[in-house]
């Protein structure tokens, strides 16, 4: 049958990522990339996709199957996600987890009306962490959930930064505090507040004029990412960030510490540990874009989340040779 035909809409890390994921599957094309700068000023892996301006999508309804939102979810994905609802089957991995409800419904409602699917908060967390945090609770309904990040890059939190009036450029680490995740491995079920169970570590270029008090304290106050954080705001030069915070490594995991029958200790453990936040990412974006071509072709139409994939979709095998191989 025939590939499935993508397109990027915005190319950043994520951008290029699901241009290298691509490139790894049977059963799929990249059609073009779509960016809101001159096109003739982005580069591809491949330097052989067609780049076009973020405008011309409303054209290309019938040459692409899924389109993969790669922008920010600070302030990208909030317009862009509901704006290419209403044309496209969508992927996008909106991680604002505290306004995650919001958007669905805004994405929803055009989603619905095109007759069309729109998968939201797809990646790792949100995305397979959260997949794995349901089958914790829904297998050990008697325990407790934990999730540790890092220490790593985290790209919703560096995009943030990134879009602070006066930051020329940023990158911030999420580091898990040590003495949380040691309790939980202990198999105790502590209570641990947000504040007690990660720190946050920021590198920041400044804009040249711009006011370094008045920035770190729009960090360290920014709401959803921040706020409910111990925050560390540090000022480099370009040429530091650009020396020394390149790579994107990140990971973490998710534990589910519960108990079955008259007491007995049940663990469940998903880990991951990533030299490329971005790459990880966008292969999970290409996955479910194909569960997502699938759905829609199966009327599956609106807003969706990772919890509403059947996992065979996600799959290029035929259901026979995961009956056979995977079972
Ligand atoms: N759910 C999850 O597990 C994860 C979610 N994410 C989400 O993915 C989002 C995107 O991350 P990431 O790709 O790192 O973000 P980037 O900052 O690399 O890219 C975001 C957007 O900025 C624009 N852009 C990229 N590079 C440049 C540049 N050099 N100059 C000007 N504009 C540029 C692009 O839009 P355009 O081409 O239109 O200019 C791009 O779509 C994050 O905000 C985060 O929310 C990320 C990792 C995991
Ligand atoms: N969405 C995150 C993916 C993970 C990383 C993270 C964090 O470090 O706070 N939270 O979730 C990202 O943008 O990297």
């Amino acid at each position: 049958q025939h590939p499935i035909r993508i397109g990027i809409g915005g190319y950043g890390n994520l951008g290029r990522g699901v241009e290298a994921a691509i490139a790894k599957t049977p059963d799929m094309t990249l059609v073009g990339v779509f960016t809101r700068r001159a096109p003739e000023t982005v580069t591809t892996l491949s330097g052989q996709v067609p780049v076009h301006p973020w405008d011309s999508l409303p054209e290309r309804t019938e040459d692409i199957d899924v389109l993969v939102l790669c922008g920010g979810s600070k302030s990208d994905l909030p317009e862009q996600g509901p704006a290419m609802a209403a044309l496209f089957n969508t992927v996008d991995s909106f991680d604002t987890h505290a306004t995650i409800p919001e958007y669905f419904a805004a994405v929803d409602a055009p989603a619905r009306a095109a007759g069309r699917t729109a998968l939201i908060s797809c990646g790792w967390d949100p995305g397979v962490f959260s997949v794995n945090r349901l089958f914790g609770e829904a297998l050990l309904p008697d325990g407790e959930t934990y999730t540790f990040w890092g220490r790593g890059l985290s790209q919703g939190h560096s995009d943030a930064v990134r879009r602070v009036p006066g930051v020329a450029g940023a990158v911030q680490y999420t580091l898990p505090a040590d003495a949380a995740v040691e309790a939980v491995r202990a198999g105790g079920r502590p209570e641990l507040s947000t504040r007690e169970k990660h720190t946050r570590e920021c590198f920041v270029v400044l804009a040249d004029g711009a006011d370094a008090e008045a920035v770190r304290s729009e960090i360290v106050g920014m709401p959803h990412y921040f706020a409910d954080y111990d925050t560390t705001v540090n000022f480099i030069t370009a040429e530091e960030l650009e020396r020394d915070h390149a790579a994107m490594p990140h990971g973490g995991f998710v534990i589910r510490s519960g108990s079955t029958g008259e007491g007995n200790s049940q663990v469940v453990e998903y880990r991951l540990a990533l030299e490329s936040n971005p790459e990880f990412t966008a292969s999970a974006l290409v996955a479910y874009a194909r569960a997502v071509h699938r759905m829609s072709a199966a009327g599956q139409h609106g807003a969706k989340t990772v919890f509403d994939v059947a996992p065979g979709l996600l799959s290029p095998r035929p259901a026979a040779d995961l009956r056979r191989d995977l079972l």
